[in-house]
């Protein structure tokens, strides 16, 4: 049988409401429809080819990266797309490229740290890309430790201006994409320094480049960092690096929606958290959980048509061998992969409401759920990163040798996203922001302050501390109770072990710097049970089509489960379930497998396949 065969085989199988399940995955029937729309403009577009860029040198790469980007921007305008088309038109183009921070980035944090009056400036002629901006934040000396920057903004009260300045090779500006080629402005983070006193670090708004011969100004030294890694993948991006020498800005250039120099040169602190100044970072996390779920889906698209179609062994009397995707050993590693899809997929929906609903809070001059989503976007976006990554190099192994060939698609997915472990923040050190959260909240637990959101589990923990698992036989842990008390408990006492432990030491700082490991491991358990209660909450809307929901129920079994097993140690030693009943929750998963295999042909594999259009070049 053909390839072709073999998918149409699987897909004759499906017993649930495909349609509806497409509409599951966008997250609407307008989502749906405007996605598979862009998606077919795309795909049939020649100018949107992708399948020689991995051959292409760095300077043809980013000569068509640069062609592709003008050309999006002409459909964008010829077919007058919205806004949420047009970033699904940039989705689907699928090339890094630096109009992916003039608006992920540059044009977010003006809109979200500039006054009133620099919106109206500045967002017109962004809009419009009359100017390009990137983001410029991390330097040679330092990217996680943001306190840490040295470039100086330093006010000049005789000339109104402000004086940006490296002062030293370490306060290079390295990294920020669109920097090294293209961007014509630069939201840059410096020390403002006003009479001789530092305030820390705020954002300024520079011009880089000249906007009638695009050399740069005056002061600036910009330029390109160089190739990474893998062949094409990131390579598409100018990341840049970029000196000031005593380049002078007027004083309306820094963003004074959080805090204002006055004509004076007096700094003054608006009533709002000075962490608002990390906000385009807490945007663009949220982002990047969204897009997990893509990456993920692509990985496993790829890897679950091969081993349909892939035949090793087993053949009696000449018949066919068998299908690799029926060996117990690749579901095991396959199947959960497809889980956690569908887990970061409802996740990073949810996360979009809670930064939705904390935007809105904070323009009531609302700040109390800050903390929270601060915690939830760091952690999130470390947890399904770091997640997909790993997938996606487990992906190429279920593809054996071909998993390693470029055109598999799987090496430049690789390449183009396991920088996302790193960008946005540094995936340990996230956790451990979502580690400092939890231990406030631990001890506040006796305060009288009710934790809620995320962390309400945390008020129950007089229960969860001695909780023990009631699950006497496999089918037990079907239930979603069960499974989410079990991830509650653990979750709580990891936590509050840490919280003990911090106490041994003579100061809370040495305590943190001691049990950094446990405090990241008890933050990786909270984060993993805000996936499964919200896959959970999920699952207790309203699903229509015919067997839908069942699917998603079994998916989220496996997710939840297949962690369980994973985490088994953290699981037994947090005391609520023994042994036995971690053997049990293994004896489960393996019925899943089965049952999705077997009793149900494909189910899965269908919902897998669906989503290939995303996959425009690659093809097993
Ligand atoms: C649409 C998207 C499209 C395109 C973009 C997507 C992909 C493109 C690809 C790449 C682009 C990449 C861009 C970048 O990488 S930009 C640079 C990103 N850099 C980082 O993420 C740096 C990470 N470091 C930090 O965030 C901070 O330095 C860190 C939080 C680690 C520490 O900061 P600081 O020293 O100031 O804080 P602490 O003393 O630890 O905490 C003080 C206090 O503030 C709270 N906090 C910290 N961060 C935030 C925040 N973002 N929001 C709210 N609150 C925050 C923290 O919890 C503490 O609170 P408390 O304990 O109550 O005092
Ligand atoms: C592809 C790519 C694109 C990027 N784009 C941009 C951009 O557009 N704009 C921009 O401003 N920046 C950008 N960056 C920079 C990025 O944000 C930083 O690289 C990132 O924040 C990590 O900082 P760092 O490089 O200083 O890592 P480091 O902090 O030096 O990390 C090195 C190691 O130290 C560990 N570590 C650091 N601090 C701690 C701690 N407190 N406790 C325990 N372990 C710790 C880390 O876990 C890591 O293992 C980009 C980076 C990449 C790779």
């Amino acid at each position: 049988m053909e390839a072709l065969d073999y998918h149409a085989e699987e897909r004759r199988k499906a017993e649930f409401d495909v349609e509806e399940m497409k509409i599951v995955w966008a997250g609407s029937r307008q989502a749906y429809e405007i996605s598979d729309r862009v998606a077919r403009l795309v795909a049939s577009d020649p100018v949107f080819r992708k399948d020689n860029r991995t051959m292409l040198s760095r300077k043809d790469l980013f000569k068509d990266t640069l062609r592709k980007a003008a050309h999006a921007w002409k459909r964008i305008i010829e077919l007058r797309l919205s806004e949420e088309e047009a970033s699904k038109l940039r989705f689907f183009v699928d090339q890094p490229v630096f109009t992916d921070l003039h608006w992920g980035m540059f044009i977010p944090a003006i809109k979200g740290q500039g006054n009133e009056e620099q919106q109206q400036k500045w967002l017109p002629m962004a809009y419009k890309m009359q100017i390009i901006g990137c983001y410029a934040q991390t330097e040679l000396g330092h990217g996680s430790n943001v306190q840490g920057l040295e470039t100086t903004a330093t006010f000049d009260p005789e000339t109104d201006e402000f004086v940006i300045h490296s002062p030293t090779l370490t306060s290079s500006k390295w990294w920020p994409g669109g920097l090294g080629k293209v961007s014509t402005h630069a939201l840059i983070y410096a020390r403002l320094i006003t009479d001789g006193q530092d305030h820390g670090v705020h954002g300024f708004i520079v011009q880089l480049r000249s906007l009638d011969d695009h050399l740069p100004l005056p002061g600036i030294t910009v330029g390109d960092i160089g190739m990474k890694f893998g062949s094409g993948a990131y390579n598409s991006m100018d990341n840049g690096v970029l000196r000031f020498d005593h380049v002078r800005i007027l004083r309306d250039q820094m963003l004074m929606g959080v805090s204002q120099v006055t004509r004076e040169g007096k700094f003054m602190q608006s009533d709002v958290p000075r962490q608002l100044v990390y906000g385009t970072m807490v945007y663009v996390r949220q982002k990047i959980v969204a897009d997990a779920s893509c990456a993920l889906s692509r990985a496993v698209c790829i890897a679950t048509r091969y081993s349909v179609v892939r035949r090793q062994f087993g053949s009696h009397n000449g018949g066919p061998e068998t299908q690799v995707i029926d060996y117990k050993t690749q579901q095991s590693r396959l199947f959960p992969l497809l889980a956690s899809a569908y887990a970061f997929r409802f996740v990073g929906e949810w996360l979009k409401w809670l930064y939705t609903d904390v935007t809105q809070r904070l323009q009531a001059s609302d700040f109390s759920t800050l903390p929270e989503v601060h915690a939830c976007t760091a952690g999130l976006k470390s947890v399904t990163t770091s997640a997909t990554a790993d997938a996606i190099e487990e992906c190429r192994k279920l593809c054996g040798g071909h998993g390693y060939l470029s055109s598999s698609g799987l090496p430049e997915l690789f390449a183009v996203y396991v920088p996302a472990c790193t960008y946005e923040g540094d995936n340990v050190v996230l956790l451990l922001q979502v580690a400092r959260f939890l231990m406030k909240t631990v001890s506040q637990l006796g305060s009288g302050k009710k934790p809620v959101g995320t962390i309400a589990y945390m008020g129950r923990s007089e229960h969860l501390l001695q909780c023990r698992c009631e699950v006497e036989r496999a089918e037990d842990w079907l239930k979603p109770n069960v499974i989410l008390e079990a991830f509650e408990a653990r979750a709580a006492r990891m936590s509050v072990t840490c919280a003990k432990n911090l106490n041994n030491f003579a100061n809370q700082e040495e305590g943190f710097a001691q049990l950094a490991t446990d405090l990241a491991e008890a933050a990786v358990a909270h984060v993993q049970l805000i996936i499964v209660s919200k896959f959970i909450e999920k699952l207790q809307q309203d699903i229509p089509g015919k067997g839908v929901k069942r699917q998603l129920e079994i998916l989220f079994n496996v997710y939840a489960l297949s962690l369980l097993h994973k985490h088994l140690g953290d699981f037994v030693a947090s005391g609520c379930i023994t042994p036995k009943q971690g053997a049990l929750a293994n004896e489960q998963l393996r019925l899943l497998y089965s049952q999705v295999h077997f009793d149900n042909p494909s189910l899965l594999l269908y919902m897998v396949l669906l989503l290939e259009r995303l996959l425009q070049s690659t093809s097993f």
